[in-house]
């Protein structure tokens, strides 16, 4: 017993010692956020992060704690990653776009790039409605959706904790949407063209809107019809025809990089 409190009391002095150099390091990350806004740097690079977890791994001596040391340092750097961009993300950022043009797919990337809070506008309806959208379009119609939409957007807006929020392409129809995106985020417009959404959406039977007349024209007509409202909320627009996912997300990352906030 006596022997057991020895050791734990060894083990108390080490997660102390832990905790103190977590925070110095955190500190040090957000010091190099600021260094590598100033110096307009990437946010993100993923090889200096495969380096740090290398090069600590060399540091461990005894092979049996490898695998569990480079899960928590891979762990720290998430941490130290979700550290820099709650400082430097003040607003949410929201991922706007027609049907297919990636938005759910991106916002998955960015968001893990960013170490943030990620919501999927549909995904959250669907969850409170407890139907999937083509069953809210089809039993309770658009406008009751429509509101959903805004509810949940006004929800969104109040919350202190910023995400990286992927909006349903509808979104832009509601001017009280608009006015609330310019207002609590930085907003990222992501295009396709007609063909390729055509091409991303044929197989896929949950978008109400274009599940029974889908065509390229259809499309295209949708497009025009939408193109100035999404212009006129986006900070920052991408085509994302012929790009590979991950290059689009650290298009947009580089891009977050540039903003200037208040700090
Ligand atoms: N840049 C891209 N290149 C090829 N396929 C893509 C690209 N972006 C998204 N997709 C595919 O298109 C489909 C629709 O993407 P999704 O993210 O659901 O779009 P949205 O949320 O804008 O409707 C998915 O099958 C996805 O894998
Ligand atoms: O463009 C629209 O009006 C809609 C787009 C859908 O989201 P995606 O853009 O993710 O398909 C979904 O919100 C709903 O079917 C309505
Ligand atoms: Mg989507």
């Amino acid at each position: 017993m006596e022997k057991l409190e020895k050791l734990r009391i060894e083990i108390d002095k080490l997660d102390k010692d832990i905790a103190v150099l977590l925070e110095k390091r955190f500190k040090v990350s957000m010091h190099i956020i600021k260094q590598k806004k100033e110096e307009k740097l990437p946010l993100f690079h993923p090889e200096r992060e495969h380096e740090i977890i290398n090069r600590v791994c060399s540091y461990v001596s005894d092979e049996r704690f490898i695998e569990e040391i480079k899960c928590i340092q891979n762990l720290i750097i998430r941490m130290s990653r979700q550290v820099q961009s709650k400082y430097m993300f003040q607003k949410h950022i929201f991922i706007i776009g027609f049907m297919g043009s990636g938005k759910t797919t991106i916002a998955k990337k960015v968001a893990d790039m960013l170490a943030m809070n990620m919501i999927e506008m549909d995904s959250a309806i669907e969850q409170r409605c407890n139907q999937p959208i083509s069953d809210i379009f089809h039993m309770k119609g658009e406008g009751f959706f429509r509101e959903m939409e805004h509810a949940l957007l006004s929800e969104i807006t109040e919350s202190e904790v910023k995400s990286v929020v992927s909006t349903g392409g509808g979104i832009v129809l509601k001017e009280s949407n608009v006015h609330l995106l310019k207002k609590h985020g930085t907003v990222i417009w992501l295009k396709a063209t007609p063909k390729d959404i055509f091409l991303r959406l044929s197989k896929d039977a949950q978008r109400p809107l274009l599940k029974d007349n889908m065509s390229i024209e259809r499309i295209e007509k949708m497009m025009n019809e939408r193109d100035a409202a999404y212009r006129q909320v986006a900070d920052f627009s991408i085509q994302t025809s012929h790009k590979k996912i991950d290059d689009i997300a650290l298009e947009i990352v580089k891009f977050l990089g540039s903003v200037h906030d208040d700090k």
